[in-house]
């Protein structure tokens, strides 16, 4: 859902415009999650035509990965050759294809051998894009022999990216899915014709500018924040009558995205620490990467005396909730979240203060960036998801110290404006887009 969401945003975005889309979609897909929201979308957008991609089955679990979303991504990248045929037979024929960044490489060896402009767009932070497309150099480079011996990645013209930041699975020495994935698609971003990144000009300046100045990589195409992308409309559709009832910036929604599941020891820590911060709440609990396989109920997962305490003050759930209808709803005071890019953003679109308790991948240097924009706190010493056990009370203070925290508040309101301001016409992220769809128009 973290790489579906911006998509369709910005294929909304697109046919908002009076071009022509195709969405293509993998089939099967993971989760219910996916499916359900792309039925609604295509429900919502009947311009919109939808393309479904078969995937070939795999004989066996081939990688070294448990992750059904990393075996999911090697199906895809292993069905890729069938895509030729499948973007050759499109009619009207394609003025341009959009990738995701997890099959860059693949997808564009078939564009280029169709003579088919390809733009990558990069799901998460700008920030991130310079690690993933420069990785690959520093694997390359002979000074690095040993990845145990990394303290920090020095990006040029940026800020170093400690060790402790960067996705563990990058630092190993042997290969794994991620690693393979991220250096052959990293690599290849800089063969396609443009980047869209899903940030805007007054969070990530720095980042962008570099990236646009050839600093980061040399003969980058050009680097276009297109972000924060809108949500759709039927994403602000959920009926919420017990946050209706909750006082104004009263509530902490708490969330860890799509694929994040938590350790029943964590997740038993996280409800103590709700119920200790005295704060209302909505916390929306993951038992299993994969919805299909949550199949437990609330009791079962965190303990039916734990529940019991938790409905003095707040609202749990197990099932998927429009977010994008909880962070706007006036409830909504504080956001605890794993900073995945899409939650980031859409506390930014919606003006909600984050505490940022980063899982995994890209999240510690988004989360780095929420910090400094003064959207967040974020408490380092919590480490990795998995790494160690955070207690309860230690969850309860910062959840205290975020709510009570009225500059945060305040500044948070304050980026709500800039990124609004960013995607109005004349905005930072609205002239690419604009330019790109003119291009495409004469095409
Ligand atoms: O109950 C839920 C849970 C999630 N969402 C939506 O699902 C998306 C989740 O995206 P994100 O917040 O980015 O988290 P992940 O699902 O973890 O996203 C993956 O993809 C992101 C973009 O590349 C990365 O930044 C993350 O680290 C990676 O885990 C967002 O649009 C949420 O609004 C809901 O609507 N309801």
């Amino acid at each position: 859902m973290g790489h579906l969401t911006p998509f369709f945003r910005l294929a909304a975005l697109l046919a908002g415009n009076n071009i022509k889309v195709t969405f293509i979609t993998p089939s099967p897909t993971v989760s219910l999650a996916e499916s359900q929201t792309l039925f609604r979308f295509f429900a919502s957008f009947p311009e919109i035509n939808q393309k479904q991609f078969h995937l070939l089955p795999l004989d066996k679990h081939p990688s070294n990965s448990e992750d059904p979303f990393y075996y999911h991504m090697e199906r895809i990248c292993q069905s890729s050759h069938l895509l030729s045929s499948l973007l050759s037979s499109l009619s009207p024929p394609l003025s341009a294809l959009i990738t995701d960044m997890s099959l860059a490489s693949p997808a564009i060896s078939i564009t280029q051998a169709l003579n088919l402009p390809n733009y990558v767009f990069f799901t998460s932070s700008a920030k991130m894009s310079t690690l993933f497309m420069s990785f690959h150099a520093l694997i390359d480079s002979e000074a690095t022999t040993d990845l145990d011996e990394i303290e920090a990645i020095k990006i040029p013209g940026l800020e170093a990216i400690p060790r402790s930041w960067i996705p563990p699975p990058l630092l190993q020495n042997t290969n794994n899915l991620l690693k393979t994935y991220f250096l052959e698609n990293g690599k290849k971003m800089a063969e396609s014709s443009g980047i869209l990144v899903n940030t805007f000009e007054s969070i990530e300046h720095e980042p962008l500018r570099k990236l646009n100045e050839g600093k980061v990589i040399e003969g980058l195409p050009p680097v276009i924040a297109i972000g924060p992308l809108a949500p759709c409309e039927f994403e602000k559709i959920q009926p919420l009558p017990w946050l209706d009832e909750q006082p104004a910036g009263s509530v902490v929604y708490v969330s860890f995205g799509s694929r994040t599941a938590m350790s029943r020891e964590q997740l038993k820590e996280l409800g103590e620490g709700l119920a200790i911060s005295g704060h209302r709440f909505l916390w929306m609990v993951k038992d299993k990467k994969v919805d299909r396989e949550d199949e437990e109920d609330l009791g079962q997962v965190i303990g039916s005396g734990l529940m019991e305490k938790l409905k003095e003050k707040g609202l749990v759930v197990k099932y998927w909730l429009n977010q994008e209808a909880i962070l706007s709803h006036p409830a909504v005071g504080g956001f605890l979240s794993h900073c995945g890019w899409n939650s980031i953003t859409e506390a930014i679109w919606n003006g909600v203060r984050i505490l940022a308790w980063p899982q995994h991948g890209d999240q510690k240097i988004n989360a780095d960036i929420a910090e400094k924009i003064g959207l967040g706190t974020w408490e380092k010493s919590w480490g990795w998801g998995e790494e160690t056990a955070v207690n309860g009370t230690d969850i309860a203070e910062k959840i205290k110290e975020m709510m009570g925290n009225e500059l945060l508040r305040h500044q948070a309101m304050h980026i709500r404006e800039e990124a609004r301001t960013a995607v109005e016409i004349g905005g930072s992220s609205r002239m690419g887009p604009m330019e790109l769809i003119e291009t495409w128009k004469k095409t």
